[in-house]
């Protein structure tokens, strides 16, 4: 049976990345979507600014939304402090198999909960299954009609606090014009724009941060 791409992705990570070295397993993931294949991974121009991001709030308890190959777990990840952790969200058991692997061969299984299924569905077990209080940093970068649903969802949950931080992918490219509508006019979030490009391409993208102001 044919490879899938995502297969294809690991496969060169597996041989040509250093196991339990999650900058490497970076490195190689990016050459390889910029070289090969083009995939959908933050990359490394956007992976800069959810590094800043990450390492301004430090996080104890993150929860991503989107997995895809695990790449922007593995760039999060890297960055926690110890006894830090965070949740990733995959609905698609193909891509959440992938990542499982990616994550383990990089060596951050320990601050890594893959949650398979979808994020309208996982939200809302967070604090009683996963014994989540609160999300210090959430990362969207799921589907786009996803990202307003999912950041009122979160709210409905109580599981903001006053400084949590929401940053979201794909701003202007597939583009998120509702949510943008959303959380910019909406007077419990203070929100920072970041221009950037799309992953591998020359194509002008963005990452909007979002505050909670409780
Ligand atoms: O569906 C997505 N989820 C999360 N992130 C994405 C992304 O970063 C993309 F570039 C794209 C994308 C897909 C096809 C294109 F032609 C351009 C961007 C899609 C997603
Ligand atoms: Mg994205």
């Amino acid at each position: 049976m044919n490879q899938s791409k995502e297969q294809r992705i690991l496969n060169f990570v597996l041989q040509n990345a250093v196991r339990g070295d999650p900058c490497s397993v970076l490195d190689t993931i990016d050459k390889y979507c910029s070289q090969k294949e083009w995939a959908m991974n933050v990359g490394d121009e956007k992976g800069l600014i959810l590094d800043k991001t990450v390492e301004e709030v430090n996080p104890s308890v993150a929860l991503e939304l989107g997995t895809y190959c695990g790449y922007s777990a593995v760039r999060i990840a890297r960055l926690l402090k110890a006894g830090a952790y965070l949740l990733t969200v995959e609905f698609n058991p193909e891509f959440a198999a992938i990542a499982k692997q990616m994550i383990e061969f990089a060596g951050v299984q320990d601050k890594v909960k893959l949650l398979e299924g979808p994020s309208e569905e996982i939200i809302p077990q967070l604090k009683k299954k996963y014994e989540v209080d609160t999300l210090d940093f959430v990362f969207l970068d799921h589907w786009k009609d996803r990202y307003t649903p999912d950041t009122i969802l979160l709210q409905e949950c109580n599981l903001l606090r006053k400084g949590s931080v929401l940053l979201a992918d794909n701003i202007i490219f597939p583009g998120a014009p509702e949510f943008l509508n959303y959380i910019r006019n909406n007077p419990h979030f203070q929100c920072t724009n970041y221009p950037s490009h799309l992953e591998y391409m020359k194509v002008g993208d963005a990452m909007e941060k979002a505050v909670f102001l409780g």
